[in-house]
């Protein structure tokens, strides 16, 4: 559980992983020296058998070398398995140490991944970790031990070791050459496959009414295809390159072997020093052999590692933040410009300087046509987004100042796209707050007026809420994320567009919430395309085109607005009561629609 992890504000947490690192390369080098020592054990005891035993026919010696050898070959399985147990207790404690962090990192807006998420990469970081791979490379600087061994029994042994050696380490890097490029378009496709997976999955009920599933399956199976190709590709050259290493040790154990009889004929060697030496130019070998097999997962944990660092290296430094004073409320806009992340050179930026000031306690309604920048502002004001240029100040204070757990706490926001997340309706109610108590749940719903619409659930307050939470309609979610919006009695309350699902009574009882919420002294900026909730508010802001066009008492702003004063001449409007009403995508003008 989330709980569990390490708090994302640890100073320390960084630090504290390279010391975990430090001490794991300590311990694994440890313990691959031990095993390393031990693998020779059976060479030393064919040694010991073919040149004491058998010239001497002494049973005692081989059974007392053959409890020696079994001692330390039960010595060895049990580091063998130690080994592979703290590898495992590294790969939980970095998932314990950057799993908090990478997840808030996965919450971001771009990652260099390209679709992939951090927590996939940090799952195949610990899949690494706790694979065989990480043995490998801790075998990997004895093999020259290994070599120099063999260089005490015979040079000539020693070179063909060598020259094998250096075979086997030109097949490792042929066979990067020939996989590495299509791994990484490989892992490219499978992620834009999975994306596409993603989309479809949460709007299977459009593509299935618009008869669109064959379709999606054919741009899904496009991306799925291209990875396998590429998948296959490369899984077939390392193939190729795994089944070649084998071979040629195979090849090489057999050339040992022959020049080591050649040797003995010479009388340079004796018998056991045949086999000794045979088992000895395998061992050093080995790493390098199984180097092959297990490189494309260390290749893909490295490139995983990477991305991970960077993202988390490139999120803003956690220094601990003054708890300020709770909030009044009042809000200002310095030079507030906000140009899209990824935009290309020459975009249009979305807000262009926008000064402004809210009072504490005031009620101010954002209109404006499609396009006009006015979600972006809300979360802007929110915090939601970081400003291109210029800030948001609450009571004075950057944004960026404030402690983000402390201020969200006194922020209720509405999205236009309002997502409950898996769990109770209490539990999305109190924010999964575990501290929450159930007066202010049910009075954070009734403010909202969710609280009859909960109760009418099957399980009131406890039902559940799954992944889709489609068994609630546009209007029930939208209530109940309103609810959420004003737990805990924020300070301010931006809305952005809460009447999008509300009929004619839900309209009456958002006035009425912008009323509470005014007696209460809540900052309350609600963005809307209804005239009576844009005439409730004490102020109206008309923005377009990311400028602030208007900004004044309601009646002038609306007045301004219906008359089209000062604005373009107006196309496509349909005037309904005493409002023209925008039809989307065609109109320049008016500020209400739908
Ligand atoms: N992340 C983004 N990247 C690129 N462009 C963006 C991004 N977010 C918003 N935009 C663009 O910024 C402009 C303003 O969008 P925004 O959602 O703020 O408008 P809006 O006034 O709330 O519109 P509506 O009334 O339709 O909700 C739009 O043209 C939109 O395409």
């Amino acid at each position: 559980m989330l709980r569990d992890h390490v708090p994302l504000r640890d100073a320390t947490r960084q630090q504290g992983l390279r010391s975990v690192f430090m001490r794991a390369i300590a311990d694994i080098g440890v313990f691959s020296l031990l095993i390393n020592i031990l693998l020779l054990v059976i060479p030393l005891y064919l040694l010991q058998v073919y040149d004491r035993v058998l010239p001497s026919s002494s049973i005692e010696t081989l059974l007392y070398l053959s409890a020696m050898a079994v001692v330390a070959l039960a010595f060895l399985g049990l580091l063998d398995a130690v080994r592979a147990i703290y590898t495992q207790r590294v790969a939980a404690t970095v998932d314990q140490k950057l799993g908090a962090t990478t997840f808030a990192v996965s919450l971001g807006t771009k990652y260099a991944g390209g679709g992939l998420s951090p927590l996939r990469d940090l799952a195949s970081v610990c899949a690494f970790i706790r694979s065989r791979g990480v043995a490998v490379l801790f075998d990997l600087p004895f093999a020259p031990v290994f070599l120099a061994l063999l260089y005490l029994i015979h040079p000539v042994l020693f070179w063909l070791t060598l020259a094998g050696a250096v075979l086997l380490f030109l097949l490792v890097v042929a066979n990067q050459l020939a996989i590495g490029r299509n791994d990484a378009l490989s892992a490219e496709r499978s992620a834009a496959a999975s994306q596409a997976e993603q989309a479809f999955a949460r709007n299977a009920e459009t593509l299935r009414a618009m008869g669109m599933v064959r379709a999606a399956a054919e741009v899904w199976g496009r991306h799925v295809a291209e990875a396998l190709t590429l998948h296959d590709r490369s899984s077939s050259a390392n193939a190729i390159f795994s089944a070649a290493s084998r071979a040629l040790r195979m090849m090489l154990q057999l050339a040992i072997l022959g020049a080591g009889a050649w040797l003995v004929l010479q009388g340079q060697m004796t018998a056991g020093m045949i086999f000794a030496s045979s088992l000895v130019s395998s061992r050093a070998l080995q790493p390098l052999d199984q180097l092959i097999g297990s490189w494309r997962q260390i290749v893909d944990a490295r490139r995983s590692w990477k991305r991970l660092e960077t993202a988390l290296a490139a999120r803003p430094a956690e220094a601990r933040k003054l708890t300020l004073p709770d909030p009044s409320g009042a809000i200002t806009a310095q030079d507030l410009f906000f140009i899209a992340p990824n935009a290309s050179f020459g975009t249009e930026p979305i807000l262009k300087r926008l000064n402004f000031v809210i009072g504490a306690g005031e009620a101010v309604a954002i209109i404006g046509p499609s396009g006009a920048g006015k979600s972006t502002l809300a979360k802007l004001l929110v915090g939601a987004l970081q400003p291109t240029g210029g800030s948001v100040r609450i009571d004075g204070a950057d944004l960026r100042t404030w402690d983000e757990n402390q201020l969200g706490k006194h922020i209720g926001y509405l999205a236009q796209e309002v997502e409950l997340f898996p769990g109770s309706i209490a539990q999305n109610v109190a924010r999964f707050d575990p501290d929450a108590d159930d007066p202010a749940i049910v009075e954070a719903a009734r403010r909202a007026e969710a609280h009859e619409l909960i109760l009418a659930q099957r399980d009131g307050y406890q039902a559940a809420i799954g992944l889709s939470s489609t068994t609630l309609s546009g209007g029930e979610r939208q209530r109940i994320g309103l609810a959420r919006a004003f737990y805990g009695n924020p300070r301010i309350l931006v809305m952005d567009e809460p009447s999008t699902h509300l009929d004619g009574s839900g309209e009456a009882a958002l006035e009425a919430v912008l009323s509470a919420a005014k007696a209460a002294g809540v900052t309350a900026i609600v963005i809307t395309h209804r005239p009576s909730i844009a005439a409730a508010c004490d102020r109206v802001m008309l923005l377009r085109g990311g400028v602030v066009e208007a900004f004044g008492p309601s009646g002038d702003v609306l007045r301004q607005s219906t008359a089209g004063k000062g604005l373009p001449p107006q196309r496509n409007t349909v005037v309904t009561g005493s409002f023209a009403t925008t039809i989307r995508g065609t109109s320049h003008n008016v500020c209400f629609g739908s």
